[in-house]
């Protein structure tokens, strides 16, 4: 690409496509147009800048990084200020810290601020857009170049403009040196009056050039010499003729650029009235084409990206197509196989008219060209928004097909998906019920199997038994024979039984007959018994009555009295017993004499020291026996302490059957009696000790509670 009109007739050739459905342009071949006319304008930067600032000599087709790292620190930004309008920024000598290139960023952006001008942000400068960087410069370049004509036009023509109108805006700080500051002003006043110029170009209207005027037009873009030379007529004849607007891009660039270098090397600033004007209609061209081929390519991009969109959808709905079933898969697949085919022929085809018209680019051709291309653009544009309407239309429509069947796909998709995993759940549901029945199954066959051999051996067993139950069959059938003759032998024994029992009961009652005689005749033997026996009991209560009146002849009181021995520790000598006789007993009263020394006691019979305990009893035993023939009998000791009293009732401790005393014989007769007269007489025996001391009755078996002196609640008496 070597200038803006090479691209303008070069683009508008590849876009006529041949139809609206099939055009024969891809993406990166937008993206290239995009970046070749960034590179472009970046190439306009560069020429402008090495132009105000030789010294940087930035290379013509810089990168974005370098472009980046050169403009980063502001001294650069703040030079091309200070070139348009001198003195307008403050800079420092160059400092490569980084607060010092910050502030000379901010002190351009804050000029383009006042300025009215479009900036840039500081990011963007650091890492951002570097594209926004260069569309601010080139705009002060666009603005700087047209008014700053104007201003030298307005200068030459009229110098009554007063130097003080311009605005302070520049004026940051009161200078000290009115020259200098009155210096500023101006050039403060005449970008003000830039500013305030006309932006836009007016289009340039002029028929095709005629042959001789183009001649003299190459011949200034030829010159080698000085511009200021040129003829004022000559220059008056270009402008009145439509040739500027063949002529091409860079040729026009580099005048603007001899005249400005011309200007600057003059270094007073100064630029005649008719070059001034000159390089007014020549920037104003420019512009002219700028905006044609930015509206142009801002067209061309927005069908690029209709097309692109269209294209998107076609290779989506494919895609969706490829996606369903294997039909319309395959049918997707050819489809897509013969468009990426039509789109290789488009773009054989479209490399081919590249290489045609690239062989067909002569200069001379050219500026014919361009108004034809104009013509064709013209038709194009209408032809395209025709296209870029019915395209719109049909990707609307398309983009809705596909969101429909995108949607239908998604649906069909989650569908099934959905299918799928409940197809999987069924499988695996299926696998584990075929593995659980499968183990079952081995289970129940087993299970038969065993079932199987188990019934195998209860068929064996029945059978065995079946045999035993046979022979147990014939052996039960021999025993019933056997018990068949034990049965027989025992009938016939019964019956010899009942034969004997007949003759046992005639036996027996002829011995019945026998026992009634016998007991008759017991009867009238025992007659004189029972006689004899009433006589027996008659004479016993004659002898107990007689026995009784024995005793009673004797003495219902009787009085005994024993004489107890020494006992260990006693002196003898001390005895005041002198006799001792059967019914008699004397003893010794030493405090008195003569017949009154001795005294003598009358009892029922006197026992010395050497009586035993069975002669005492012998004598008090009758009194047992009258107890049981209904007598009341009463047995008492008499005498004073240690006389002998417990001795000879009950006996001494740890007595034996010798030294029992009356008590213990008493008892044993009268139960010894008892129970020889128990088949004619029934007793009742009750027992009650008490106590007599201090002529107090007391109950010694009393465990009531109830009070132990007499009168006692109950006295048995027998
Ligand atoms: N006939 C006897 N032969 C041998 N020892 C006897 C005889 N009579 C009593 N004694 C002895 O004399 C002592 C006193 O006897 P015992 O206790 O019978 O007297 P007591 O009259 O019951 O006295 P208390 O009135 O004080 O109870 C006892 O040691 C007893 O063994």
């Amino acid at each position: 690409m070597n200038s803006l009109s090479d691209n303008h007739g070069t683009d508008s050739g590849e876009l006529d496509s041949e139809d609206g459905s099939s055009c024969g342009i891809n993406m990166g071949h937008i993206f290239n147009f995009r970046n070749e006319v960034e590179a472009t304008h970046r190439m306009i930067l560069v020429q402008w800048i090495n132009g105000l600032l030789p010294s940087l000599c930035l290379p013509i087709n810089i990168m974005d990084d370098e472009l980046r790292a050169r403009l980063s620190n502001g001294y650069v930004l703040c030079q091309i200020l200070n070139k348009l309008v001198p003195g307008s920024v403050s800079v420092d000598d160059f400092d490569n810290s980084v607060s010092s290139q910050t502030e000379n960023v901010n002190k351009f952006l804050k000029t383009m601020d006042r300025l009215g001008l479009p900036h840039f942000k500081i990011s963007d400068l650091q890492k951002g857009s570097i594209k926004v960087v260069v569309d601010c410069l080139l705009t002060l370049r666009a603005k700087s170049l047209q008014n700053c004509l104007v201003d030298k036009i307005s200068t030459s023509s009229s110098k009554s403009e007063s130097p003080r109108s311009p605005s302070r805006i520049f004026c940051s700080s009161p200078s000290k040196e009115p020259k200098e500051d009155q210096k500023k002003l101006s050039f403060a006043s005449k970008f003000q009056r830039v500013l305030r110029g006309p932006v836009t170009s007016e289009p340039s209207a002029a028929p095709a050039p005629t042959h001789p005027v183009d001649q003299k037009v190459q011949d200034v873009f030829q010159l080698k010499g000085s511009y200021a030379d040129l003829s004022a007529a000559k220059i008056s004849e270009i402008m009145k003729s439509n040739s500027l607007d063949n002529a091409p891009t860079q040729s026009l660039l580099s005048l603007v650029n001899g005249i400005l270098e011309e200007s600057i090397e003059r270094k007073n600033g100064d630029i005649p009235h008719r070059l001034a004007c000159l390089l007014r209609r020549v920037v104003q061209e420019i512009e002219r084409r700028v905006s044609t081929q930015t509206e142009h390519l801002r067209t061309q991009n927005n069908l690029f990206k209709a097309r692109e969109e269209k294209y998107q959808s076609r290779i989506k709905v494919l895609d969706a197509l490829a996606s369903g079933t294997k039909e319309e898969s395959e049918i997707g697949t050819s489809q897509l196989q013969q468009l990426k085919t039509d789109k290789t022929e488009e773009e054989e085809k479209k490399k081919a008219s590249e290489d045609v018209i690239r062989l067909m680019k002569d200069q001379e051709e050219k500026n014919m060209e361009i108004s034809t291309l104009k013509q064709e653009l013209e038709t194009t544009k209408k032809l395209y928004e025709l296209q870029r309407s019915q395209l719109e239309a049909a990707a609307k429509g398309a983009a809705e097909d596909v969101a429909r069947m995108m949607k239908d796909q998604d649906d069909k998709n989650e569908e099934i998906s959905r299918l799928k995993q409940e197809l999987e759940t069924t499988i695996k549901t299926y696998e584990l019920r075929c593995s659980q029945l499968e183990a079952e199954a081995k289970s129940a066959k087993l299970e038969l199997e065993h079932k199987s051999k188990e019934y195998n051996h209860l068929i064996e067993d029945l059978r065995n038994k079946e045999a035993s139950s046979e022979s147990k069959y014939q052996n039960w059938i021999m025993k019933k024979r056997q018990y068949q003759n034990v049965v027989d032998f025992q009938f016939r024994s019964l019956q010899q039984l009942k034969v004997l029992w007949g003759s046992i009961k005639q036996d027996i009652t002829q011995g019945q007959s026998i026992y009634s005689e016998e007991c008759n005749r017991l009867g009238v033997n025992l007659k004189p018994l029972v006689d004899a026996t009433e006589k027996y009991h008659v004479v016993l209560a004659e002898n107990r009555r007689l026995f009784n009146e024995v005793q009673e002849l004797k003495g219902n009181i009787r009085v005994y009295c024993r004489i107890r021995p020494f006992i260990s520790g006693q002196k003898e000598k001390r005895s005041i017993v002198e006799h001792i006789g059967e019914n008699e007993l004397v003893v010794a009263n030493p405090s008195r004499q003569g017949k009154d020394a001795f005294r003598s006691f009358k009892f029922n019979k006197v026992y010395g020291p050497a009586t035993t305990q069975v002669e005492v009893y012998s004598d008090i035993q009758p009194f047992v026996r009258s107890v049981l023939d209904g007598y009341n009998v009463c047995i008492f000791a008499y005498g004073q302490t240690g006389s002998g009293k417990t001795y000879t009732m009950s006996g001494p401790n740890n007595a034996t059957t010798e030294t029992l005393g009356v008590n213990y014989r008493a008892l044993n007769d009268l139960f010894s009696i008892l129970k020889s007269r128990t088949s004619t007489f029934s007793y009742e025996i009750g027992v009650q000790m008490v106590e007599i001391y201090n002529e107090q009755v007391r109950d010694l078996l009393l465990t009531d509670g109830s009070p132990r002196k007499y009168p006692f609640p109950r006295i048995m008496a027998n």
